[in-house]
């Protein structure tokens, strides 16, 4: 069996479409222009890009984009400050600090004093917890994306076991709670899980989300089962030139998945457009109006 390829920039392209238009009519009708600002601190090259490519799909989009770049060496009183300051400005619905920080500066304490409103990750406490009961508004964008990849490929997950591997705040709690509240049966593994090959040996839907290249193996994949790689590992190759891997083994495992996304191109390419819906979402809340269903 060759996997059918789930090609994640294609749904991010039509999810993008979508929210043109929901960003036009808001703007039209009531004069709302969603705002956006990131929060960078310090100079990781990889989170260089991720913010500059939100700015500017969050421009493309016709939302209005602020970027705020702190010192690697900023204080976290710094950081908190910044995040206060937009907390309180009534033209900025989604606040973006991107991860990981410096070693200096606490995520916690940044996601305490963030606005859950603003909040367009949705990692702060309050929004985690709208999550685990059921009444989140704002859903973590990797995952949420997982969801719309799934729903689009292979529809209903009622029934199937799903299997995600790796616990963070980021994508593995989340993608499992969003698997359970679709009725998915869902295991949660981790780096002491016991005969972790076996485990997702009974998976149909196997989620890697682990941070190691090519660390699930082809004969770990139930023949016929859907795969979706969170990994995105830069690895070297030929040439002294480096390429990007996920943590599925893609060459062994698109042999027997039935399902699978590449990386890049998979999960990792709506995140992005994810964090955008998050914006309209957040936006038309906290200005009074029925959120939109994008
Ligand atoms: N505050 C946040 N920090 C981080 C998040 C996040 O969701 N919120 N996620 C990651 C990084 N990230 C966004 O910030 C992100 C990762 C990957 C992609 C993406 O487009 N991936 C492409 C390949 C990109 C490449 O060539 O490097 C793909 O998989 O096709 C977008 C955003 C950690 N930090």
């Amino acid at each position: 069996m060759t996997a059918a390829l789930i090609d994640g920039k294609a749904h991010a392209a039509k999810l993008k479409a979508r929210l043109i238009e929901e960003t036009a009519r808001l703007k039209a009708e009531h004069g709302l222009v969603p705002g956006l600002a990131t929060v960078l601190v310090g100079n990781d090259p990889a989170s260089e890009v991720y913010v500059r490519n939100k700015n500017k799909t969050a421009e493309a989009l016709g939302f209005k984009s602020v970027h705020h770049h702190l010192a690697e060496t900023a204080s976290e009183a710094e950081v908190l400050d910044l995040v206060r300051a937009l907390n309180a400005d009534p033209s900025v619905h989604g606040i973006l600090v991107q991860m990981p920080l410096p070693k200096q500066i606490r995520e916690q304490a940044v996601l305490d004093v963030l606005d859950p409103a603003k909040d367009v990750d949705a990692l702060t406490p309050t929004n985690a917890g709208l999550l685990l009961s059921g009444r989140a508004k704002l859903v973590s964008c990797t995952p949420a994306g997982m969801m719309i990849l799934l729903k689009e490929t292979i529809g209903a997950v009622a029934g199937l076991e799903a299997l995600v591997i790796g616990r963070s705040l980021l994508f593995g709690k989340p993608a499992a709670l969003l698997l359970q509240a679709a009725n998915a049966t869902v295991t949660m593994a981790h780096s002491k899980t016991r005969d972790l090959a076996e485990v997702c040996r009974r998976a149909d839907i196997l989620v890697a989300a682990i941070g190691k290249p090519e660390f699930v193996r082809g004969d770990w994949v139930k023949p016929g089962a859907t795969v979706i790689d969170v990994g995105i590992n830069r690895v070297p190759a030929a040439e002294g030139k480096t390429k990007l891997v996920g943590d599925v083994a893609f060459a062994e495992a698109v042999e027997r998945a039935g399902h699978i996304t590449p990386v890049p191109g998979g999960v990792g390419a709506m995140t992005i457009i994810c964090l955008m819906r998050n914006t309209l979402i957040a936006a038309a809340a906290l200005a009074g109006l029925a959120v939109p269903s994008v």
